[in-house]
């Protein structure tokens, strides 16, 4: 891989064909000679621009959009006109921008998609053209080198649930994030959406709504088209052509994430980010707050509210560190654990018809309960947990916004000295908690990681600010998916995960001083990721799952010089070039 700043460009586009081309388009930068050579001299005003006056006169007008959905419109429109200056633009404001293409703006982007849409971006597998699916796929990547496939059918979007054909609008964002953050190039890049209908009434009431006006398709029918995309896309398109791709799973259902995931894992390079990436950040956040407790993962009493998607994932993640880094057996890590859902505490007694298999491991005795108050279904509440078992760590994932009352937090907080809490739902009015209330209610002594950015809180008695630390897979995901991507990693393992998480670990501004953010600032979140995507070469190249003719010691080089950067390459005229 090059960058684009190293190596010319051969481009068969002419004339407004390369001024409505995205990934070519330069406007105003196009420099004189390339403007002859691509018939543009007539067609552009006469001053040439640098990137970077761009990016100004972009910004300016970007603030003039006086809401964040609107600005998220404008960077929308700029990038379907010009990918240079809109990496370009985010990368000078990466921690302002970020939340406006990302979470939370993205999630009212995606629930008003087809009122705001101007024009497509993304590949869109709909059920009724099923039979149609391997040439719609070979359509947009027929001849080309792609290195990701990010892939929803938008079940489970972020905590705002069932978004039809919305859904894209997540996948287009993760790929931006890794563009932004893990220097994945664009053009090598291709967003998907599986549009197996909506169960969500207001779009399939609504008579703009651009996707199949169709119930969900659930059970074996689902079962059949995944299995046809299997058939048709994953064996032998993606393995023939893209062998080195890494497949990313997006905000699927609870049902489908982790069964696809264990599905297509031993055959080709696969990530759930809601199960895997959610698991890596929050583990990195959880080291970083037992080093400022100085206790060990082992020693901690971890209450997870939300057993769904990102619940187990996270769970399941944090019980293999303390297997790996403590040194003991499943069985007794599991034992930290105590899972609620809509249901209550996950217990025995609920049978097995409400708890799903995945869950069984963490299933707490019955006998452990006795003498606890339960409501009239003997379910027990989420403070009736907190008093008896008196966690050291509480983490939500349940999309339940203000679940974590002040009775809850401050119960938590008279049994530990300093309280563990992540509100980690998306976008934030549904974190369990605002972690200002969460920060008065301790006392100041709460360590926290939320899932959308929040501001720093006052220390209710003086001193300096607590800068809450944005727990979000987009700190992980993009430096596991490159450092799998570059080494043309045949999967992406277990271990692979446990080092990035370490490393970004090893990245906390809390190491150093105790009264620091629990994860790196979003502002460095391109640094950190590339460290992250170091530190997961090196473990596949280890593992030897790498499939790359070069060494451990080479891989700073190789991922430093692999990323791509918003640099407008130089442009040559080609009748054979790219179109
Ligand atoms: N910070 C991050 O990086 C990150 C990553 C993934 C997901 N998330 C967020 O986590 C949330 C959950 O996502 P998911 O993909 O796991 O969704 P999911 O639907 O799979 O899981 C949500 C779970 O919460 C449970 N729940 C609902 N009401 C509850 C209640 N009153 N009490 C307890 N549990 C309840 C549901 O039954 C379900 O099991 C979303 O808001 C999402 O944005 C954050
Ligand atoms: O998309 C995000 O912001 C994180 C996460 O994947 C989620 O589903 O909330
Ligand atoms: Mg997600």
């Amino acid at each position: 891989m090059s960058t684009p700043a190293t190596r010319a460009l051969r481009v068969a586009l002419h004339g407004d064909t390369i001024l409505t081309h995205p990934r070519f388009n330069k406007g105003t930068a196009f420099p004189a000679h390339e403007r002859k050579a691509f018939g543009l001299t007539g067609r552009l005003p006469f001053r040439v621009n640098t990137l970077e006056e761009q990016c100004r006169r972009a910004y300016d007008q970007l603030s003039t959009r006086d809401t964040p959905l609107r600005k998220n419109t404008f960077l929308q429109s700029l990038k379907d006109q010009n990918w240079t200056l809109y990496y370009g633009l985010i990368s000078r404001h990466l921690k302002e921008l970020i939340p406006i293409i990302y979470t939370p703006t993205q999630a009212d982007a995606i629930a008003n998609y087809s009122h705001l849409f101007r024009r497509s971006e993304g590949m869109f597998l709909s059920f009724p053209n099923q039979d149609n699916m391997e040439e719609d796929f070979l359509e947009q990547t027929r001849g080309r080198d792609i290195q990701l496939f990010v892939c929803s059918d938008a079940e489970a979007i972020l905590g705002i649930g069932d978004q039809g054909v919305g859904g894209i609008g997540i996948t287009v964002a993760k790929s931006a994030i890794y563009t932004l953050l893990g220097g994945i190039d664009p053009s090598k890049a291709v967003s998907v959406t599986l549009d197996v209908g909506t169960d969500n009434e207001d779009l399939l009431n609504d008579d703009l709504y651009v996707g199949w006006p169709n119930g969900r398709v659930r059970g074996k029918a689902y079962d059949k088209f995944i299995d046809k995309l299997r058939r048709a896309f994953l064996q032998p398109l993606v393995r023939k052509y893209h062998p080195h791709s890494l497949l990313h799973f997006e905000d699927f259902g609870v049902n489908n994430a982790k069964r696809l995931l264990d599905y297509y894992r031993d055959q080709h390079a696969v990530f759930n980010d809601d199960v895997q990436g959610t698991g890596a950040v929050t583990l990195s956040a959880l080291m970083s707050a037992v080093g400022v407790t100085k206790s060990r993962l082992l020693d901690q009493r971890i209450l997870v509210y939300g057993a769904g998607t990102a619940g187990l994932g996270i769970t399941k993640q944090l019980r293999d560190a303390i297997v790996q880094i403590d040194n003991v057996s499943e069985a007794e890590a599991n034992k930290r654990f105590w899972l609620h859902d809509r249901y209550g505490l996950v217990k025995q007694s609920l049978g097995i018809n409400k708890i799903r298999d995945a869950l069984q491991e963490f299933v707490r005795p019955d006998d452990e309960w006795e003498g606890v108050p339960t409501n009239e279904k003997g379910e027990i509440g989420l403070f009736e947990t907190v008093r008896k078992i008196k966690p050291t760590v509480l983490i939500g994932c349940s999309t339940q916004g203000g679940a974590f009352t002040e009775k809850i937090i401050r119960e938590m907080a008279r049994g530990v000295d300093r309280p563990i809490i992540f509100p980690l739902s998306n976008p934030s009015r549904l974190a369990e908690v605002n972690p200002k209330d969460a920060n008065d209610w301790t006392d100041g002594k709460a360590l926290m990681a939320s899932g959308s950015p929040f501001p720093p809180c006052k220390h209710p008695h003086g001193g300096k600010d607590y800068i809450v630390a944005e727990c979000n897979n987009a700190l992980i995901y993009p430096g596991l998916g490159y450092g799998a991507m570059i080494t043309q990693a045949r999967s992406l393992s277990d271990s692979m995960i446990i080092a990035g998480a370490r490393r970004l670990a090893s990245l906390s501004p809390a190491l150093k001083d105790p009264d620091s953010a629990l994860l790196p600032d979003f502002a460095d979140a391109r640094m950190v990721n590339t460290e992250i995507a170091i530190a997961v070469a090196e473990q596949a190249i280890d593992e030897g799952l790498a499939d790359i003719p070069w060494k451990r010691d080479e891989v700073r080089d190789h991922v430093m010089g692999g990323m791509w950067e918003p640099v407008y390459p130089e442009l040559v005229y080609d009748k054979d070039g790219l179109h």
